[in-house]
């Protein structure tokens, strides 16, 4: 029997719902519930341990949720992520990741590093290798195209005159805009990115802020992130997630999770019991401004 998939709202491209994922006995998330929306920014956010990762892991493929359901709209139509193996997710359900430490291959160059992303469609042009070794076939024109799609991306991130260069010997900040124009060499509808500004300076910070917002408008994809550098999260966010001890505690704008009480306490280590004290103090604080 095929069970109905769900049919999401247009500007929905994924929709976590009610997901949970225990390891043993503990309870990582606790049926988190939130949207991720075409042509926005979603940050995940929350305190150490409040279960950020293990959602990118249930939605990346990591990890089969507990239970839950992940429906995405991918070129080919709604997907239950929860279903995929983890190399389905990136190649079926066009979702790419980053990681918290750079992932690239040191030794090859930044250009290779980017056609190493388009294997996938360089492999069927070949025709699994005889015919792209002949030269026969669509494989020299993919070859071409993927060269020129590799090249687009580093004029983007301002690498292209560092095209030949060991990934390994750019800069850090060089390093993450690298590895964030890999994963979109795959044409992904989501792009999840985790904690993309950590180790950055503030010039980096800036450069990274402006190729996010440049993916988010001009190349039609999701953007999801964890983040902990509060200012890249107000600052290029459109929709920000906040969980704590496994559990959403606000969803909202940055605006508004920024003044929710509940936010600044879990932040500031509160006990749920205090929380109304917080609220209280905030409402003081607004009303004194
Ligand atoms: N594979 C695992 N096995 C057992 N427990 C795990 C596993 N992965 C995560 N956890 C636990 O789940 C909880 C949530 O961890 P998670 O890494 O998702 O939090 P986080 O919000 O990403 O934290 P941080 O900001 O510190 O990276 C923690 O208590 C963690 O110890």
């Amino acid at each position: 029997m095929t069970e109905e998939l769900p049919a999401l709202p247009d500007d929905v491209l994924l929709r976590v719902e009610h997901l949970t994922m225990r390891f043993g006995g503990l309870t990582a998330v606790n049926d988190v519930s939130f949207d991720v929306r075409r042509g926005e920014i979603t940050a995940l956010i929350g305190p150490n341990g409040a279960g950020k990762t293990t959602v990118f892991n249930c939605i990346t493929g990591f990890y089969k949720p507990t239970a839950g359901r992940l429906p995405l709209k991918s070129h080919e139509g709604v997907l239950l992520l929860e279903r995929l193996r983890d190399h389905q997710i990136s190649r079926k359900a066009n979702v790419a990741r980053t990681f918290q430490n750079i992932r690239l291959f040191g030794g090859m160059t930044a250009l290779e590093n980017l056609l190493v992303a388009q294997h996938e469609p360089l492999m069927k042009a070949s025709g699994l290798t005889v015919l792209g070794v002949l030269g026969i076939g669509g494989f020299n024109r993919a070859e071409r195209q993927a060269i020129e799609k590799a090249k687009v991306w580093l004029e983007r991130i301002g690498l292209i005159d560092r095209a030949d260069d060991p990934a390994a010997d750019l800069p850090y900040g060089d390093q993450r805009r690298l590895e964030i124009a890999r994963a979109m060499c795959t044409n992904p509808v989501l792009l999840c990115l985790d904690e993309p500004a950590a180790g950055l300076n503030p010039r980096e910070s800036l450069e990274l802020n402006a190729l996010l917002r440049s993916i988010r408008d001009d190349d039609g994809a999701a953007v999801l992130l964890i983040e902990h550098d509060m200012s890249v999260v107000m600052e290029i966010s459109d929709h920000v997630v906040v969980l704590d001890y496994g559990k959403k505690i606000s969803d909202g704008s940055p605006k508004a999770v920024r003044d929710d009480p509940k936010v600044i306490a879990a932040y500031l280590g509160v006990e749920d019991e205090e929380v109304a004290d917080v609220e209280r103090e905030v409402e003081g604080a607004e009303a004194a401004r």
